[in-house]
């Protein structure tokens, strides 16, 4: 298997980049494994911008891994070291070592070694290749679904770009820390909760960069008293960055759950995130589809906004289990906007909620 992966970086060696040196030499290449002929890897560009361009070279990549004898198969993700282009400018007087209190967003500590806490008996990652598309929507009410049947459940906004938890979830105080080094969690509607925006001045932009972004992770996971949990939901950010990739290879998520809108740019991007996870081996849970139909209130009559069926489709296609479609539906905006998850209630979104939990516990997932 060795002798594979070594006859894999030879292949890799000869793809050059642009500004001088190959892949293994820019120590892009990360996550390189080979199980039964199948090789994956993720290459890590310096910045989001440099990713964009380099499809080209990922392709090469892969053809470059599948020369390779004994190589059948390959999957090669492409990620962004720093999420340079996302990250808002930087603050007038501010500098990207701007750490808030507790130091959030240090440099990430002891190697490779895990940081997923103990005390949690399953993690489920929730991500999305596109924005927008209701992953933190479908995170807070299914922690809240889960909660009301007697789960201990944990929910991490892992957002750092776009935390919305505090306002999903209706708290927004600034969690203790008696002793400057554990932060107590916050509770609200039965939940075990805690998000990245709880710790950052509001007013001020987030300009980390790729390792900072890591060791606030690791400490949202290390650093908070979590306790008991049943279950750890962690609100990804949209995208394959640095977040997705610290959590798969150190925080050894159960599984993964993929939400998307039917539409074709929302899927495009859906697949890569499966991708990543498949190359990092998380397992992906299943493919939520989200703001599937609109049932208008007044004529009863059903628009398909972001189109119809495509997610699926998609996990019929992937063969990966398609939970459930949720749709667009005024009233889970209204109560995510006030702070109460539709999923508290008892009308069909809370039952399209307390089904979807059901599965994961009836799955062992959750
Ligand atoms: N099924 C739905 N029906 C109506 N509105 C919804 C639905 N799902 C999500 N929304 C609304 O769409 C907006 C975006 O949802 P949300 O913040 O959950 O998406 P996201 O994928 O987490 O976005 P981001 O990538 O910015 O974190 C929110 O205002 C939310 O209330």
């Amino acid at each position: 298997m060795t002798d594979i992966r070594t006859a894999i970086e030879t292949e890799l060696k000869r793809l050059e980049l642009p500004d001088g040196g190959n892949l293994v030499s820019r120590d892009m290449v990360r996550a390189l494994s080979v199980e039964g002929g199948v090789a994956r890897f993720v290459i890590e560009a310096p910045t989001t911008e440099m990713a964009k361009k380099m499809e080209p070279l990922r392709a090469a990549a892969e053809r470059a891994a599948l020369s390779v004898e004994g190589v059948e198969s390959a999957s090669v993700a492409l990620t962004a070291h720093e999420q340079s282009a996302k990250a808002p400018p930087k603050p007038a007087g501010g500098s990207d070592e701007d750490a808030p209190s507790l130091k959030l967003g240090g440099h990430p500590k002891g190697g490779q070694s895990s940081i997923r806490p103990a005390s949690v008996k399953s993690l489920i990652a929730v991500g999305s290749g596109k924005g927008g598309v209701g992953k933190s929507t479908v995170s807070s009410n299914l922690a809240v679904a889960l909660a009301k049947q007697g789960r201990k459940v944990g929910l991490l906004d892992a957002d750092i770009y776009g935390p919305s938890q505090p306002r999903m979830m209706g708290e927004t105080k600034r969690p203790a820390s008696p002793d400057g080094k554990i932060i107590e969690p916050l509770k609200a509607h039965g939940v075990t909760f805690m998000s990245i925006g709880l710790m950052l001045d509001p007013d001020k932009a987030v300009v980390w960069r790729g390792p900072m972004l890591m060791g606030a992770l690791q400490q949202m996971l290390s650093q908070v008293n979590w306790g008991e949990l049943d279950v750890l939901i962690v609100d990804l950010p949209p995208g394959t960055g640095d977040v997705q990739l610290t959590l798969s290879q150190r925080a050894q998520p159960t599984g993964a759950l993929i939400v998307s809108t039917p539409q074709d740019v929302a899927l495009l991007d859906a697949r890569k995130a499966m991708d990543m996870f498949n190359t990092l081996k998380t397992p992906i849970l299943g493919l939520i589809e989200n703001m599937s139909v609109f049932h208008c209130p007044e004529c009863g009559y059903e628009a398909h906004i972001f189109g119809h069926g495509g997610v699926s489709k998609e996990a019929e296609k992937l063969g990966i289990p398609f939970l459930g479609a949720l749709p667009i539906d005024l009233e889970t905006r209204l109560a995510g906007d006030e702070g109460k998850p539709i999923a508290l209630g008892d009308g069909p979104m809370a039952q399209a909620y307390a089904q979807l939990a059901d599965r994961l516990v009836q799955g062992g997932m959750a």
